[in-house]
């Protein structure tokens, strides 16, 4: 039999109204006893005795057996996390930074307590990839999970690429329909898409990896000569999050902007959508599609883990507590692009074979074989330098488009 969950909600902004929304619509053994919010003055769809700015009337309250975290607060939010697994209250949070950036704490937290922390709504929103990682792929080695897992770069690249508009709309548009972090540098600088590629890799691989040691470059730089670049290769560009099995011992981890072929599931994923591509060794690839952002496709996700605390679900994290795990590494080599000014930079990158090089007024770009460590090692005079960067397929052999 399901038990009556009494929910404490923290967050009433963009998912935890799509969640309230939903909520309504269905008759379901729970029940939100109280939401906490920030700012009392603000106008809400719902009568005031409901919100409480204080978190203990929530995380006090004997009454209340489940947690949904959906807050824009890092660090509060892995307090109120935190202290609910310890108290006896399972949890449910969307926030992706916090559980990645807090990930080996969390899952000591659980089994201390034995209470559960299920974040489904933290990766690619709508899309059930968590508990098919955990669950479904239990027993499958999987060479590689990458894809699209961040909605508003997505919705930003579709813009330029597709309609031409310019960066700075397709961001405000982005911010405006509720698909962007609260600090936006956060999505398109690839910081949102590496929490996600961390947690979906303690799931995948069982590493718990600290976000710090993964290269993340995000479409900031992205100019209409990369787009024309793109166009003229019948090319798109995405940002893509990588975890690649190197062997069977070694697993690397980036986030950077992709060229993607037409051949590839990517290619077609649009807007605030999102994309997981799953190379299993057995089941092949296999494909998940999705909206990545937005209150109702992420509130979905979280109702689902609250509908699995009805059953007493808990992730087991098998991966990660196999005596023998993998190991993670930034020593492999990447097939890059690289469209520039400062020709320092080429030097300092150290290419390791170079395909092409391209100048014509103002545009420079070149293409070659870059070790990933050297790309973390110079990332911060990459963005200083405004320069874009983008890798090409490796995962199925296919090398850069310029390079045949
Ligand atoms: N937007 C999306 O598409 C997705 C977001 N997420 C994640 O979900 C979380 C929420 O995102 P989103 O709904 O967009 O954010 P919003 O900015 O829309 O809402 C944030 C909410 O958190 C409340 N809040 C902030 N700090 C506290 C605190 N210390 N105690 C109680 N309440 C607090 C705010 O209160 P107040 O209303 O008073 O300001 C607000 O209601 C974030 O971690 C985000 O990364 C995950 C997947 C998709
Ligand atoms: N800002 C995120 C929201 C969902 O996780 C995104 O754009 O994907």
């Amino acid at each position: 039999m399901s038990t009556k969950l009494n929910i404490g909600l923290f967050g009433f902004g963009v998912v935890g109204q799509g969640l309230y929304d939903i909520i309504r619509t269905k008759n379901l053994n729970l029940e939100i006893k109280k939401i906490a919010i920030k700012h009392p003055g603000k106008l809400r769809s719902l009568p005031s005795d409901i919100f409480t700015t204080d978190k203990n009337e929530i995380l006090n309250n004997p009454e209340i057996n489940t947690v949904v975290e959906l807050i824009n607060d890092t660090e509060a939010a892995f307090d109120i996390v935190s202290t609910a697994l310890a108290s006896g209250k399972n949890v449910v949070s969307a926030s992706k930074k916090m559980v990645a950036t807090y990930l080996d704490q969390l899952i000591d937290l659980q089994q201390q307590h034995g209470t559960s922390l299920l974040y489904e709504g933290s990766v690619c929103g709508s899309i059930p990839i968590i508990r098919n990682l955990e669950e479904y792929y239990d027993n499958e080695l999987l060479h590689s999970v990458s894809g699209i897992f961040n909605g508003s770069s997505n919705y930003i690249l579709s813009k330029v690429y597709l309609e031409s508009l310019d960066y700075d709309t397709a961001l405000k548009q982005a911010q405006d329909l509720g698909f962007a972090e609260t600090d936006p540098t956060l999505d398109v600088g690839g910081f949102d898409a590496k929490y996600k590629l961390v947690i979906a890799a303690a799931h995948a691989y069982g590493i718990v990896v600290k976000p710090e040691e993964i290269l993340n470059i995000g479409i900031q730089n992205v100019s209409t000569h990369d787009l024309q670049h793109a166009r003229e290769k019948k090319l798109k560009i995405k940002l893509v999050p990588v975890a690649k099995e190197l062997d069977a011992e070694n697993v690397t981890l980036f986030v950077l902007p992709k060229f993607v072929t037409e051949s590839e599931f990517l290619y077609n994923v649009e807007y605030e959508y999102n994309g997981v591509t799953v190379q299993a060794a057995f089941a092949d690839q296999q494909f998940f599609f999705g909206k990545g952002a937005g209150g109702h496709p992420t509130g979905s996700a979280v109702l689902s883990d609250i509908a699995a605390l009805r059953y007493g679900y808990q992730y087991e994290y098998k991966k990660a507590l196999q005596k023998k795990s993998l190991n993670f590494t930034n020593n492999v080599t990447l097939n890059i692009y690289l469209r520039y000014h400062d020709e320092q930079l080429v030097e300092l990158l150290n290419f390791e074979h170079i395909y092409e090089r391209f100048y014509s007024g103002d545009y420079k770009f070149i293409t070659g074989k870059i070790n990933l460590q050297n790309l973390i090692t110079h990332q911060q005079r990459i963005l200083d330098n405004k320069a874009f960067i983008a890798f090409a397929d490796q995962l199925t052999g296919v090398s850069l488009a310029t390079a045949e």
